[in-house]
């Protein structure tokens, strides 16, 4: 049986512009087991970061938690990330929960050769021996498969995007973390590069056994990369289940039109459709469905109830926030002239 790892409890962020709030995730519950890969997936805009970074209380400024819990189990004992002060924090960030944000392959110090960015990093958690410190970096290095000498002497700016990638990787497992997050790993890179850091992410995650969760809007990665996907919509958790029946089976209409939006690597490929419409303002609470405008399978229902995650009978850990769900919505979905046909 499954463990639990972090527990999200009816999480709630808004964000404040300067006319107006968004929000940004709407009571979002969702447990994450220990030693599994789980995808957040779904359009831009529709909360996945800020769900990432509220794992790990690196919130903006501008924002609020307006409710819910995050619960860490750290071995025996449970915190909730969103009480820690802190300096609680700071010892639990890269020890034992590490982000690697979108756009962090530019947070690199450029003037810092990338030994020293190793060096900060465990001099900030107690180590003292720098030769200590070399040493365990040339075997992380290694171990993603560069050249460590060369590496820890470069600057930033020396290394390509797919190794500055690399690097980043073995800084995030310096300290052992036990839970590893990255938003949109693969976007900045190459097709190839996107490949080998694919195969790196799966040989690591065998070998250091972390928990994975991965933000990002490709779909074809989640399949790859993922034990488990939770499709985001408008700040909420749409569906949530195991990679296959998530792809075999979405009962959500909006899981079943991202699917049927994703080029195939094999077969036809003539045709890519798209959901017509875009993803709703968040600057609005719904009283329904936020899908409604956009779903095909709409009825009245949908306008004035807004659908809770309920469990798919006979599909265990398989959740779907729709009125309409159904074994069948992929195939209602591709027999619908509802999607658009963007180029042939
Ligand atoms: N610092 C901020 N201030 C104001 N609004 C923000 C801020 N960060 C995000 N938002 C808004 O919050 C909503 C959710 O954004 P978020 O970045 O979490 O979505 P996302 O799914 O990760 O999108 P993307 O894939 O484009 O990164 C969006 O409407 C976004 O514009």
């Amino acid at each position: 049986m499954a463990t639990k790892h972090i527990i999200v409890e009816d999480l709630s962020v808004e964000y404040l512009g300067p006319t107006k709030k968004i929000y940004a995730l709407q009571h979002v519950s969702l447990e994450i087991y220990r030693g599994e890969s789980i995808a957040l997936v779904g359009e831009s805009g529709c909360g996945k970061s800020t769900l990432g970074v509220a794992f790990i209380r690196l919130l903006p400024v501008n924002s609020r938690i307006t409710s819910g819990r995050i619960r860490f189990v750290d071995g025996s004992r449970e915190i909730n990330i969103l009480e820690l002060s802190q300096s609680e924090l700071q010892k639990i960030r890269w020890s034992k929960i590490v982000m690697m944000a979108q756009g962090a392959l530019n947070a690199f110090n450029p003037v810092m050769r990338i030994k020293d960015h190793f060096i900060d990093t465990a001099y900030s958690h107690g180590w003292k021996n720098k030769t200590e410190v070399l040493k365990k970096a040339r075997y992380l290095l290694e171990r993603v498969h560069l050249d460590s000498e060369r590496v820890l002497n470069s600057f930033p700016h020396e290394l390509s995007g797919g190794m500055r990638q690399r690097v980043l990787l073995s800084l995030g497992l310096f300290l052992n973390p036990e839970v590893v997050i990255l938003d949109e790993p693969t976007t900045a890179l190459d097709i190839l590069t996107q490949r080998n850091i694919i195969e790196l992410l799966k040989e690591l995650k065998k070998e250091f056994n972390f928990t994975l969760i991965f933000i990002t809007h490709d779909l074809s990665l989640a399949a790859e990369l993922a034990d488990r996907v939770a499709v985001m919509y408008a700040g909420k958790i749409v569906e949530v289940g195991d990679v296959y029946n998530i792809f075999g089976t979405p009962y959500h209409p909006y899981t079943a039109g991202l699917i049927t939006s994703t080029p195939k690597l094999r077969g036809k490929s003539t045709e890519i459709t798209s959901i017509p419409g875009s993803p709703p303002n968040l600057s609005e609470i719904f009283k329904g469905c936020p899908f409604y405008e956009r779903c095909p399978l709409r009825s009245s229902v949908c306008l004035n109830t807004p659908p809770t995650l309920t469990f798919v009978d006979g599909q265990e850990g398989h959740f779907v926030a729709c009125h309409h769900a159904s074994k069948d919505t992929l195939s209602k979905i591709r027999q619908s002239d509802w999607l658009s046909t963007i180029q042939k």
